[in-house]
């Protein structure tokens, strides 16, 4: 697969998702960094989402996980609409919407987004300088790939 090059821009389209136990944690982080999160333009899946935005935050909600959120969130990063991935998801727990887990975690991948699952991670992205500053990836360059396809 060819690659292109994507600009993140400074102010960010971030997404904020978590399980049910790590709600609590999300939530956390989230207010202690809530100067430098609301920056940015969040989105969030239901639940999670309007958890966040009782600590102040402006999270723009989709439906919640297990009803269709995580793919509508997958949707955006292959649109290009989320820049970063923000997600406390539950290592212990086996839930039933989980191949739709999977698939977000696979889209966040494929379009080379920033991703934490963790809170450690958070931190790293946090504090690193391009969390406030143009910031140059590769993704797939989707023309060149569908153009391979279509020549036949
Ligand atoms: O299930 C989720 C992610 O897989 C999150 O959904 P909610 O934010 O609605 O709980």
């Amino acid at each position: 697969m060819k690659l292109i090059e994507r600009t993140l821009q400074a102010k960010k389209q971030i997404a904020l998702v978590a399980h049910d136990n790590q709600k609590p944690a999300l939530m956390q982080w989230c207010r202690k960094n809530h100067d430098a999160i609301s920056q940015h333009t969040l989105f969030g899946t239901g639940t999670t989402g309007a958890l966040l935005n009782k600590t102040g935050l402006k999270v723009s909600c989709l439906l919640s996980g297990p009803m269709g959120g995580d793919q509508q969130l997958g949707a955006m990063i292959a649109e290009g609409r989320i820049d970063m991935l923000i997600f406390f998801w539950d290592p212990l727990e086996t839930l039933p919407h989980d191949p739709d887990v999977k698939a977000l975690l696979r889209l966040a991948t494929v379009w080379n987004i920033p991703v934490a699952t963790n809170e450690a991670t958070a931190d790293f992205l946090i504090t690193c300088p391009y969390f406030a500053q143009e910031f140059k990836t590769q993704i797939p360059d989707y023309t060149g790939y569908l153009g391979e396809r279509t020549n036949i």
